[in-house]
């Protein structure tokens, strides 16, 4: 089965500890996946060169992979170079996700998606918008996402939940759609699903302790 079909209908993990927080170490970031995959997810997101090296050993299930970095004078932060690109498909992703707002970055949002086509990876397209996906998909995206909706000056104030309508809106134009971005309930995946899309990505609700943790304690605190 190709890698879109082993992802259609599943659920993705994405294994991104809190950066620099006690579980940010590739051996947890590792454990973390495998404990997802022993739990039903399909397919992993996981971040940086490093971390990539230290799951992929341990899964056969489809890894998306990208390296984060905080630029001086620009806020696009996943894949902005054609190198780490080229890094992680090296290490073994299946798919390497960038992002595909037009926001300037170290080099050409197309140069980056030429190279992970050229460099034999499927290319997942994180999207703010419609326009992004469809500047994707005709550059040859596998995957259209809507991560960076609501992270973006164009999209910010979103809400709360996953943008339902993005993912309406992608389900025309061909490509396979991810919805990823505020799945934080089984309920919310199951609406994305619902709403259009071919698979569901979920973090923060399952790999960032402290995020989980912390909606708990709210909770009780604030309960009388
Ligand atoms: C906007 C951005 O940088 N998103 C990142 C992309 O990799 C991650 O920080 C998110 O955790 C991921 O997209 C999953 O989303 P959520 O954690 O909401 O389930």
């Amino acid at each position: 089965m190709n890698l879109l079909e082993r992802l259609r209908g599943g659920l993705v993990a994405s294994c991104q500890p809190v950066d620099d927080g006690p579980m940010d170490r590739p051996e947890i970031v590792a454990a973390m996946a495998q404990a997802a995959v022993a739990g039903g997810a399909a397919g992993l997101r996981i971040e940086g060169v490093e971390n990539l090296r230290a799951t992929r050993p341990h899964v056969d299930v489809p890894i998306i992979a990208i390296v984060k970095r905080d630029l001086p004078d620009s806020p696009v932060r996943i894949t902005t170079t054609i190198a780490d690109a080229r890094a992680l498909i090296e290490a073994g992703a299946d798919i390497v996700a960038y992002d595909a707002t037009p926001r300037p970055r170290t080099d050409a949002r197309d140069d980056i998606l030429a190279a992970i086509i050229a460099g034999g990876a499927l290319a997942m397209a994180d999207c703010a918008t419609r326009a992004d996906a469809e500047a994707a998909l005709a550059g040859g995206a596998a995957i259209v996402g809507t991560t960076l909706s609501g992270y973006t000056a164009e999209t910010e104030g979103k809400g709360d939940g996953p943008d339902l309508d993005l993912i309406r809106a992608f389900r025309d134009l061909g490509g396979f759609v991810m919805a990823e971005g505020r799945i934080d309930t089984p309920e919310l995946a199951a609406q994305a699903m619902r709403a259009g899309a071919d698979a569901v990505t979920v973090g923060s609700a399952l790999t960032r302790l402290e995020i989980v943790t912390g909606r708990f304690a709210h909770a009780v605190r604030d309960a009388k």
